[in-house]
């Protein structure tokens, strides 16, 4: 009996759940007809060559940490690309460790590829101001290369920016960046949202964000499904022995890619049209949005929203058992607005901030404010999703 079929998705205009949802538009497809035909298991593919020198040079400037040649490896996943550079890295694993944030994606939502693939001990860091690693956390939580055999030396850090929307300040990523390199630590980035942390930056050209950024990693994962808007891909940047490592790496897992031409045009393609204006338009739609929400169910409700973490670039965490919203309540009133929700974390992308949107999704929370006048709040309920 064939399983029955979900029904045709055709738009993310209503979808908060994440930056994922984007869809292709009409203008996608006249991208195809040019696309190159190489295979990319053989580096034969022009656009797709095309992809990974346009970020590995253009995007991030060509250097990484020591003057290093940034080479790029186009990946189908931004989950593929940070297990090829965590696996590479610790090619001398076991018995060795890495070391994150315990937020982070490659130690919550990567399926325990850590472990399984790089066979490392993994030291998931809780962030001291709750906001971003800083240096002493690293310090007071790696494991040094003493000789000890009872221990795993901790041989990579894995940072991530933006993470849960929040930029990483630049000096504290720099200090890291020192300070893993005179242990002879290497350093990866996940990158998946760099796109969101260089357009919420200060620099006036946003391309100087990740020239600024790239020389102080080895590695970094730069996603392209995001809010870049494309429906597949990620670039994975690294030297070129790296690359030729997780190239290799890539092989096995079966992650070679062939006739990948159009994927890769299309994702140029939407670089072009979404960094960085659109990228901008949406961190500026979410804050105003945010304000614009609490002001109106502090003043018109006495309900008061709180945030799980501070809305810096294309995401808003609410914090429910803090708001006092039960998830039963929450997806139920998103269901009766036609707005599609995970938990309290709202993701902002270019397909989902048009006025009729922004309207839905409001009134899903007015909606809220207004059942809680005459309802009791279930404390008891299963909490959201940890992210
Ligand atoms: C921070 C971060 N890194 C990596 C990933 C994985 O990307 P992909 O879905 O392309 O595997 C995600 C989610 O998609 C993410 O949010
Ligand atoms: C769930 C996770 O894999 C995805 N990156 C998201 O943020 O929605």
């Amino acid at each position: 009996m064939p399983n029955p079929l979900p029904p045709q998705y055709t738009s993310s205009s209503n979808d908060y759940r994440s930056d994922t949802f984007t869809i292709p538009t009409a203008d996608f497809w006249s991208q195809l007809g040019n696309s190159s035909l190489g295979d990319t298991i053989y580096e034969e593919d022009t656009d797709t060559c095309f992809l990974e020198d346009r970020i590995a040079n253009s995007l991030l400037g060509g250097k990484l940490y020591g003057g290093a040649e940034a080479y790029g490896l186009f990946c189908m996943s931004t989950t593929m690309s940070n297990q090829l550079a965590i696996r590479a890295h610790m090619n001398f694993a076991p018995p060795f460790s890495l070391l994150c944030d315990k937020r982070a994606h490659i130690y919550v939502d990567e399926a325990a590829g850590l472990a399984v693939l790089s066979q490392s001990l993994v030291i998931p860091v809780a962030s001291s101001n709750d906001h971003h690693l800083v240096l002493e956390d690293i310090q007071a939580n790696y494991i040094p290369d003493d000789g000890d055999i009872h221990l795993a030396p901790t041989r990579l850090i894995c940072l991530e920016n933006t993470l849960h929307g929040m930029c990483f300040p630049y000096d504290e990523l720099k200090r890291i960046s020192d300070w893993c390199h005179q242990e002879g630590i290497k350093l990866h980035l996940d990158g998946a949202r760099l796109w969101n942390a260089a357009c919420s930056s200060q620099e006036t050209d946003k391309i100087a964000y990740f020239h600024k950024v790239a020389p102080l990693f080895d590695s970094i994962s730069i996603c392209l499904s995001k809010s870049v808007g494309a429906p597949i891909g990620s670039v994975l940047i690294g030297g070129e022995d790296f690359r030729k490592r997780a190239r290799h790496l890539q092989k096995q897992q079966g992650g070679g890619i062939r006739q990948a031409g159009f994927i890769a045009r299309i994702a140029n393609f939407c670089i072009d049209r979404n960094f960085p204006g659109n990228i901008i338009k949406v961190s500026n739609a979410t804050s105003e949005f945010w304000q614009d929400l609490y002001t109106t169910l502090k003043n018109d409700y006495g309900f008061e929203l709180k945030l799980s973490h501070p809305v810096e670039t294309n995401f808003i965490f609410i914090d429910l058992a803090k708001s006092k919203i039960d998830m039963t309540t929450l997806l139920k009133f998103g269901a009766l607005n036609d707005v599609k929700l995970f938990d309290g974390r709202l993701a902002f992308h270019y397909q989902n901030i048009e006025e009729d949107s922004l309207k839905k999704l409001k009134k899903v929370f007015t909606d809220i404010a207004n059942y809680y006048q005459s309802h009791e709040y279930n404390p008891n309920e299963r909490s959201a999703r940890i992210y």
